[in-house]
């Protein structure tokens, strides 16, 4: 016999885009929101009654209508969402909001640029009717050290070719979630001072391995946001290899790299107050 566990359904990427043109210096705010609703849904999965269904399409129009109130903080839309779709529905117990929101740089007043694999902000709602989650971070945060990284002291057996090196380029691209001890906080300054301490750990740490690199972010990052409960972070190691130009007769100290693509070391953690 069949029996219908876990499940949840909804609106996932709706792109939208919120401009403000109360003054000729037009701001931009560029999101994809993604929501996943639960509660009591087995009758639509065992028979098709509809009837505690709130349509995938009728969250969409919901993100774009509430949009028009204002997009202030993506974890502030994210909540109003999630609490809209839980406590306006009976049949409707939980929703989860994720939320990427893109960067972009002004050129103008009413011009801006996007990089592409440019950094995203991220957040993540859980609501269930009762207590709200927040959580929050950033991806494709591109970061490279050119020097201050070394990586020696490891295991060595038969299959090692790795040299040692106490001069490498660190290069990653930091994705980094932080659980935010409240729903209720300045989630603007929280994220810039969390991106500011990922940022500076990594640029201070004289890094004997990426590991240790990640320890230090996330102690940066607990000890400048005090909202902040633990960061998890997943860090890959973007190898930059010295290149052998000796057979062009020439030496390269350091200078000349092949930037590997594939395959990529994957350093992750989790670091608690
Ligand atoms: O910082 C590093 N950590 C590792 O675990 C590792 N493994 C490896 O081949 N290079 C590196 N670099």
């Amino acid at each position: 016999m069949a029996r219908l566990d876990v499940n949840q359904y909804g609106k996932a990427e709706t792109r939208v885009v919120r401009l403000c043109r109360d003054t000729p210096r037009h701001e931009i705010r560029d999101l994809n929101v993604s929501i996943a609703l639960s509660g009591d849904l087995t009758d639509v999965h065992l028979s098709g009654d509809n009837s505690h269904v709130v349509p995938t399409d009728t969250q969409k129009n919901t993100v774009y209508a509430f949009a028009r109130a204002g997009i202030d903080q993506v974890e502030t839309f994210g909540l109003r969402l999630a609490r809209h779709f839980v406590d306006e529905f009976d049949p409707i117990h939980g929703a989860s909001v994720d939320l990427d929101e893109y960067a972009w740089q002004r050129v103008g007043d009413h011009s801006f640029s996007r990089g592409s694999g440019g950094e995203t902000r991220t957040a993540h709602i859980g609501y269930d009717g009762d207590v709200a989650t927040v959580s929050a971070g950033l991806k494709d945060l591109l970061l490279l050290n050119s020097t201050d990284s070394e990586f020696t002291g490891y295991i060595k057996d038969r299959y090692t070719t790795l040299p040692e090196t106490k001069d490498r380029i660190l290069a990653t691209a930091v994705s980094a979630t932080w659980v935010y001890a409240s729903d209720d906080l300045d989630f603007t300054r929280a994220f810039a001072d969390a991106r500011g301490a990922v940022i500076a750990a990594f640029a201070d740490t004289y890094s004997l391995s990426l590991q240790q690199t990640l320890y230090s972010i996330g102690e940066r990052v607990l000890s400048a946001v005090p909202e902040v409960t633990e960061v998890s972070l997943s860090l890959p190691n973007k190898h930059h290899f010295v290149y052998d130009l000796s057979p062009f007769g020439l030496d390269n100290p350091g200078l000349v790299f092949n930037a590997a693509d594939r395959p990529y070391g994957l350093i992750e953690g989790t670091v608690k107050r």
